[in-house]
């Protein structure tokens, strides 16, 4: 088993656990399900410099990044450094975050938030939106092209935008929908942890416009982002780079100068 399979093994038996602890109906009486939610996919239209910020304490590819940081405190230091939206892993066993730092984010920020979670199940995108999300994600490589379509038409149906995430050329194709928002092309491979930014590169020509595209994973540097914008990236995940810093925040202002100030 690679360790994506492990992974969705796991959240198999977790969501099952979840269902059976909180339902449906209480998920949907929730304050936050009232909430009008932003999308992420129109700011980053707008915006010069589309960097979406992720709070991520560790991962299987990397062990520890940072353990020490309060999620309410890097939300604010995201925010204030004018950041398009944050990303928050939710995923305890393999990455340490909750849907507790969802809503510690949300109550401490007003940016678009997205659920950074391995979604296998409509139950997991109540639960995004109960908790404060704007956006989730779907994963190509472990959904079936009927997932796709269902758990996406969901999540619109409850005013969440979509982040369709893919590694490769065939899941882009069984997964390109109207209910999609955008097209992340993530530059880790999920079973074998290799990053390239030539994948970004390779799969933009087969993005149609409709979708804004967003480059995933292993971008540390303004050169990296300067070279993926004329293949019309406009949104660019960055994580490790600003939490392995003891002031993410900080780190991401300085970012969003420099590559702005070009
Ligand atoms: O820390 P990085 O290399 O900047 O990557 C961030 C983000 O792209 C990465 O955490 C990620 C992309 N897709 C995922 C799917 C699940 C978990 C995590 C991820």
């Amino acid at each position: 088993m690679n360790i994506l399979d492990k992974i969705i093994h796991d959240k198999r038996k977790e969501v099952e656990l979840r269902k059976s602890l909180i339902p449906t109906q209480q998920l949907e009486h929730s304050i936050l399900f009232e909430r009008a939610t932003i999308s992420l996919a129109t700011q980053l239209r707008q915006s010069t410099s589309g960097i979406i910020a992720e709070h991520k304490r560790r991962s299987p590819s990397k062990a520890t990044i940072n353990q020490n940081l309060n999620v309410q405190d890097v939300a604010i230091g995201y925010e204030n450094a004018g950041v398009c939206g944050m990303s928050v892993l939710t995923d305890a066993k393999y990455f340490g975050g909750s849907l507790d730092d969802l809503l510690l984010a949300r109550a401490s920020s007003n940016l678009p938030l997205l659920r950074k979670e391995f979604i296998i199940d409509e139950y997991q995108i109540l639960e995004a939106k109960a908790y404060g999300a704007d956006v989730i994600l779907l994963i190509a490589a472990v959904l079936s092209s009927e997932e796709i379509k269902r758990f996406s038409e969901f999540a619109k149906s409850l005013n969440l935008d979509v982040l369709l995430e893919v590694h490769n050329e065939e899941e882009l194709q069984k997964s390109l929908r109207p209910s999609i928002d955008m097209l992340g092309v993530n530059n880790r491979n999920l079973k074998t942890f290799e990053v390239s930014l030539d994948i970004s590169k390779i799969l933009s020509s087969y993005i149609p416009d409709d979708f804004v595209k967003v480059s995933e994973s292993g971008i540390s540097s303004i050169e990296a982002i300067k070279e993926l914008q004329p293949y019309g990236y406009k949104g660019f995940l960055i994580g490790e780079n600003f939490m392995k810093t003891d002031a993410p925040g900080e780190h991401a202002a300085k970012f969003i100068k420099d590559l702005t100030a070009l």
